[in-house]
């Protein structure tokens, strides 16, 4: 069981190997198709057209590799107005199914024997990203838990395993978190609305936590860092010259477990959730 809700691990892949996760995602982004709802252009008509088009991609992710950008990187024409491989934000939500080198890493025998140490039964794996914290514009995450958007009954069966490709320090937006708040349920869910737009809402509300309870958890590239699904966590925006790329992806133990209908992310028949313990 993890003591304070996070652990920092070192040396899970190799520089090696982070490289290679690097270089593959540099093609990925060089082969991108900026998506269509990022193109329209700035008029106030089409701002519900544009929210509901990225809301539309968004929550139809999960068995698919799409591209979720910046703000503030496409002029009010749909061009870039920085360098395409800085704009983006994350790529979500499959990369652990249609990208056999991410396919390979998030199977390896080294994650597999974190979870069996870890006394999961039945892990399968939720969703995957890519997240790129861009030099200058990489922008804060805030404060929240995991479980939020990967809602379990009962709680506490969702795990995150975040890979630094790159070292994670506390000038390029490490991540921080408030240890010991995995054992307080949870603040706030996302859910997935009846009909219309938005597509989801959120019940309840993020506390308001004291940024001095926070602390940093810089790790080296190639380390690991495991998240339990109710420790509460954020990281800085990053005002250094450096990125800060990261593989994560989430597990969830099945035993015992019901996977929230109401979940933004869903299994769909072209990619149920793939069971961990598999190559
Ligand atoms: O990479 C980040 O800054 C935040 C990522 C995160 O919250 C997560 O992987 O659960
Ligand atoms: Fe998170």
């Amino acid at each position: 069981v993890i003591f304070d809700g996070y652990v920092v691990l070192d040396g899970l892949l190799t520089a090696e190997e982070c490289d290679q996760l690097r270089c593959r995602m540099a093609d990925i982004v060089d082969g991108m198709d900026v998506p269509e709802h990022c193109r329209i252009t700035f008029s106030t008509d089409n701002d519900q057209l544009k929210d509901q088009g990225n809301a539309d991609y968004f929550l139809t992710s999960g068995d698919k590799i799409r591209f979720f950008f910046e703000k503030g990187v496409f002029d009010d024409k749909g061009e870039f107005t920085v360098p395409r491989e800085r704009s983006l934000n994350k790529v979500g939500h499959a990369l652990h199914a249609h990208e056999p080198l991410y396919k390979k890493m998030t199977h390896s025998p080294q994650v597999q024997g974190i979870a069996k140490k870890l006394g999961l039964q039945s892990p399968v794996i939720l969703q995957s990203m890519y997240i790129f914290k861009q030099p200058g514009i990489g922008g804060e995450v805030t404060p929240h838990q995991d479980a939020t958007f990967l809602h379990t009954t009962p709680l506490g069966r969702v795990m995150g395993l975040w890979v630094a490709l790159e070292d994670a320090t506390e000038d390029n937006g490490c991540l921080w978190f408030i240890p010991g708040t995995h054992n307080s349920g949870i603040s706030r869910r996302m859910v997935r609305t009846q009909e219309g737009y938005p597509l989801t809402n959120f019940v309840g509300q993020e506390q308001a936590y004291d940024d001095d309870k926070f602390v940093p958890a810089p790790v080296k590239k190639g380390g690991v860092v495991l998240i339990h699904g109710q420790v509460v966590h954020r990281s800085a925006p990053n005002t250094s010259d450096n990125s800060r790329h990261v593989y994560t992806f989430h597990l969830m133990e099945t035993e015992e477990t019901r996977w929230s209908p109401e979940n933004w992310l869903q299994p769909t028949e072209e990619l149920p959730f793939p069971a961990l313990y598999t190559t």
